[in-house]
């Protein structure tokens, strides 16, 4: 049984930030300045004028439709190794977490040298060509946007990518199936991401709530739409300004789900800690250092508990 506390309402219609990326690609300060607003108040935003074409959008949706609705002796070619995080399989972070109502399919795309072309499916025959066209479009999104937060931190374009060493992305593919008991099973449990920043790609079904005052608020999905969140590493960097907030996907009586996270991710060997000019004086120093390798350790060893996990790079727990 899921716990619901007295802080889990859900708030009916409450609209998250909408950014134009064309507008911030080109420079345009207002539009970085309601980025900070979002980033600070909100830690989620949808993107319009992304540059990605509808027609791979749609070509994307359809391939991993298509993956998972393939037999299960079929998917199952694709399942992860033991300890391995690539393929598919349930999301299991902790012995004792509590199997969730979803399916996926994760794996590592960029650098290359991190791919397992095992966990890469070959049917549908477009899946692999498709995720690689899709993937591309996205780390080139994910750059404008790091270029973006870097401005808004008062840094050169270039320095949280470069903060980062090698920016890793992986993808996951999360399918959720009709549930008989929505209010008995979550898609995916309350959690913050570890990473720096996720670009999620979700069809038209209402799924996935996040935190807002208090309460949960449903992200309607808005068509060809990227939604972004921003992630533990972004809220460390900015010593705890811009807001890597917890969210969670129920589950639906009617209709199955189907969503596509990209996760920006530093380098294991990164360092993170507040940048100086977001520290507004010492006492306020809310981060310590730590390695990125380090902490995702420990968020993959703790099961999904909202942002439990964030301790670990508080500096009270030293
Ligand atoms: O399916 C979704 O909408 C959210 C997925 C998510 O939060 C995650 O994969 O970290
Ligand atoms: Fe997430």
């Amino acid at each position: 049984m899921v716990k619901r506390g007295p802080m889990t309402h859900v708030v009916s219609s409450l609209e998250t930030p909408v950014i134009d990326l064309s507008l911030l690609s080109c420079g345009n300060e207002e539009e970085v300045k309601k980025l900070e607003r979002a980033c600070r108040e909100w830690g989620f935003f949808q993107i319009i004028n992304h540059g990605l074409a509808d027609d791979l959008i749609q070509k994307t949706k359809a391939a991993i439709a298509d993956f998972f609705k393939l037999p299960l002796e079929e998917k199952q070619k694709y399942s992860m190794e033991l300890h391995d995080m690539q393929g598919y399989g349930h999301f299991v972070v902790s012995e004792d977490q509590k199997l969730e109502w979803g399916d996926l399919l994760g794996f590592s795309v960029y650098p290359f040298k991190h791919r397992n072309l095992n966990a890469w499916p070959t049917t549908p025959p477009e899946f692999r060509d498709v995720t690689e066209q899709y993937s591309a479009e996205v780390n080139r999104v994910g750059k404008e946007l790091l270029g973006n937060i870097s401005l808004m931190m008062k840094m050169d374009k270039s320095s949280l990518e470069e903060l980062h060493g090698e920016l890793m992305q992986i993808i996951r593919n999360n399918y959720y199936p009709i549930c008989p008991r929505p209010d008995l099973v979550l898609g995916l449990s309350p959690h913050s991401d570890s990473n720096s920043i996720t670009i999620l790609l979700q069809d038209e079904v209402t799924g996935l709530q996040i935190r807002h005052d208090g309460g949960w608020v449903p992200i309607t999905p808005m068509p060809n739409a990227l939604l972004v969140n921003i992630g533990d590493c972004i809220e460390m960097w900015s010593n705890g300004k811009c807001k890597s907030i917890e969210h969670r996907v129920v589950t639906n009586k009617h209709k199955p789900r189907i969503s596509v996270a990209s996760f920006i991710e530093p380098a294991m060997d990164a360092y993170i800690e507040p940048l100086d000019q977001m520290v507004d004086c010492e006492q306020l120093r809310v981060y310590k250092k730590i390695k990125y390798g380090d902490y995702f350790r420990n968020y993959l060893e703790k099961r999904l508990e909202g942002k439990t996990h964030t301790q670990f790079g508080k500096l009270e727990n030293e």
